[in-house]
């Protein structure tokens, strides 16, 4: 069977990553699945276990780290944040599409491990919307955020490293750009051959 395509989303915080993601599933046509994180950061107001994240204690998730059960992680800002390996790999090989919504270097380890992937960079208009969205959403403390926007800088070097930069300057069009990719990366002819390989094999036999 044709494997699905794993799509990484990633970009620095603030960047708008979320908000994309989400506007990106509420599309009609949408026929991938989101890979929900877990992280041992505290819930936001509104955010719910299980949907937003799979809120852990250190402890479980190091037990994870250490079970071989992550497919990435990293530490980021104080919490860590991984890829359950499981969700991942049965997704894939059921034929469907999976999309990561991930920051930069869990995202660079997942691309070591599975190049086959399409990675995305959001990038924002200017740093300067970076430090703007950061506070508009109020979700942190200035410190948090000076230490958000400082990491900023050294991610926006690593996007040497992905496939494709997509501009969030609106989310509709940020939307529709990544949708164009996912659309254009299901034609690649890696991902299309073996079906034929397989078919021929058949005729053969
Ligand atoms: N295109 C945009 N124009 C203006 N504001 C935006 C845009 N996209 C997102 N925002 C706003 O920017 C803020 C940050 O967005 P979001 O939480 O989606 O970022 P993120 O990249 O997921 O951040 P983090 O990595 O910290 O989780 C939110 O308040 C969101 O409403
Ligand atoms: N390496 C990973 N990064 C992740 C994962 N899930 C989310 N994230 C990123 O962490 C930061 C902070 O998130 P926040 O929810 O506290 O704002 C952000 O860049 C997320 O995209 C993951 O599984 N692995």
């Amino acid at each position: 069977m044709k494997r699905g395509v794993l799509i990484v989303l990633s970009g620095p915080s603030g960047v708008g990553k979320g908000t994309v993601r989400k506007a990106l599933f509420e599309e009609p046509d949408i026929d991938f699945q989101y890979s929900i994180s877990m992280t041992t950061r505290q819930p936001r107001a509104g955010e719910v276990d299980g949907e937003d994240y799979f809120f852990v204690s250190r402890e479980e998730f190091e037990t994870e780290i250490a079970n071989g059960g992550m497919l990435e992680y990293a530490e980021y800002v104080g919490n860590y944040y991984g890829t359950p390996k499981r969700f991942i790999d049965q997704t894939l090989a059921a034929g469907r599409d999976v999309l990561l919504e991930i920051e930069v270097q869990g995202a660079l380890q997942v691309k070591e491990k599975m190049p086959e992937g399409a990675y995305i960079f959001l990038t924002p208009p200017d740093l300067q919307a970076l430090k703007d969205r950061l506070i508009g959403r109020g979700t942190e403390d200035m410190t948090v955020i000076e230490k958000r926007v400082m990491t900023a800088a050294s991610e926006i070097r690593m996007m040497a490293n992905y496939d494709y930069a997509v501009i969030n300057d609106e989310v509709e069009l940020a939307v529709r750009r990544i949708k164009d990719i996912i659309n254009v990366e299901r034609l690649r002819v890696h991902r299309v051959l073996p079906e034929y390989v397989e078919m021929i094999e058949e005729l053969e036999e």
